[in-house]
């Protein structure tokens, strides 16, 4: 089920993605309950609001256990699946220490901007019941659950699914009603094979919590966000508020579904649904998966020269063909695409070609054009943001100025 998304070259990292990869059928023996499970003892004060039932599975050296927080967030509640000392680097992170109770984060908005409708071919979907500006936040939800991505791999699929229905149970009332309800696919055959399906089918990976390994967290709302090849939305993670953000990437009209990239959009139709198929388990009935013959073969072949031009653009060597025009046609080619949540990569691209050849105006036009995109709907903190913010602040120390121009 893991499906292997391209690196971002600025990020160095694979995009989010949706699903679980299989969870693996050893078996470790269930742990004595001790002293291990005993936050207070792992760390003195952020863990105040955080419980422990003591309930873990695993064996000594990789124990994994429940824990919750029912107060985090105005009540929303938030259960963690992990090791006692990545729990203790979770309860040490900004959004869990104020007052240790989650206050001032977020409360969800009286009156979103969209409802949950049924999407034929789709199942439920969310669709706009205003405009929606592109650039405004649509949603932006805290985890009902996070998991660490470890227990799945060495835990086997019994000992997962008693551990989420454990956190699941642990949950405040109406955040545990809304997790029970969403989709789990197809049809499962118990409690813990709804539970285990229903992170398989929801779940987004949101990265390193505990500063070690990464986390899988479900979101209520922001799993009845269906796939899109050509998305209308996109999302991230906010490390500092503990939240899903998720964006509009253009205009979205009343009426319209909301849509989210579960995979690469930038890849061809026969890769898309042969991937979406083996990894996702169904058939994408999205736009562009459902126009003519005649519009997939263009929009195949608008993704063909766009993974041409990446490979042109990204040769920063002395016999490299690349030249701004081509980064110039990279951007149209994104925009023509309609892969707006992704066009930072062409404007860093474009940014990099005109610094390359001494062109200060352009590199810092899309150098502007592309921090204000990323930190935007990618988020803070990336080293392709912070390349772009020192080529604005000082273009003729960059490190690529003028590399196109050297005798290498
Ligand atoms: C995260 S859920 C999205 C919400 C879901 N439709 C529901 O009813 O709760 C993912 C599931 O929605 C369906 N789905 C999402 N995007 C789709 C698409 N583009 N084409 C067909 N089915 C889709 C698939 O059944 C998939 O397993």
């Amino acid at each position: 089920y893991q499906a292997q998304l391209r690196q971002d070259p600025q990020t160095c990292e694979a995009h989010n993605l949706l699903l679980i990869p299989p969870i693996q059928s050893c078996t470790l023996s269930e742990a004595p309950r001790d002293s291990e499970n005993n936050l207070s003892s792992e760390a003195p004060s952020p863990l105040n609001s955080w419980r422990s039932s003591g309930f873990c599975r695993g064996n000594r050296a990789q124990k994994f256990c429940v824990f919750s927080n029912p107060t985090f967030n105005h009540g929303e509640g938030v259960s963690v699946i992990t090791t006692g000392k990545s729990m203790a680097a979770i309860a040490g992170r900004p959004a869990f220490l104020a007052d240790g109770n989650g206050q001032g984060i977020l409360e969800s908005e009286s009156a979103p901007p969209y409802r949950e409708e049924e999407v034929k071919g789709k199942g439920i979907g969310l669709v706009a019941t205003r405009t929606i500006q592109a650039g405004e936040l649509v949603m932006a939800r805290t985890p009902g659950l996070m998991v660490n991505e470890r227990a799945i791999d060495v835990l086997g699929k019994k000992a997962i699914s008693e551990l989420l229905t454990r956190a699941v149970d642990d949950l405040p009332r109406r955040h545990r009603e809304n997790i029970l309800n969403l989709s789990s696919h197809s049809s499962a055959s118990d409690a813990d094979d709804l539970i285990y399906k229903i992170l398989q089918t929801n779940s987004f990976r949101t990265g390193r919590h505990d500063g070690v390994d990464p986390f899988y967290s479900l979101f209520t709302e922001v799993s009845r966000i269906n796939h899109a090849c050509r998305p209308t939305c996109a999302y991230h993670f906010d490390y500092t508020k503990f939240f899903q953000k998720v964006l509009a990437v253009r205009d979205v009209e009343v009426g319209e579904e909301l849509s989210i990239a579960y995979y690469d959009p930038l890849q061809t139709h026969a890769t898309r649904q042969q991937k979406l198929q083996k990894e996702w388990g169904f058939q994408c009935t999205c736009e562009r998966c459902s126009a003519d013959a005649s519009m997939i073969a263009e929009s195949d072949s608008r993704v063909l020269q766009i993974q041409r031009l990446w490979k042109e653009l990204d040769d920063h060597s002395a016999t490299s063909e690349a030249t701004p025009e081509k980064a110039e046609l990279l951007v149209s080619l994104y925009e023509r695409e309609g892969l707006l949540g992704r066009i930072n990569e062409a404007y860093y691209r474009a940014a990099l070609e005109y610094i390359g050849v001494g062109d200060i105006t352009n590199a810092t036009k899309y150098a502007k054009l592309c921090v204000d995109h990323g930190l935007l709907f990618i988020g803070p903190g990336r080293p392709f943001i912070q390349n772009m913010q020192e080529l604005i602040a000082a273009p003729t120390k960059h490190p690529k100025w003028k590399f196109r121009s050297r005798d290498t």
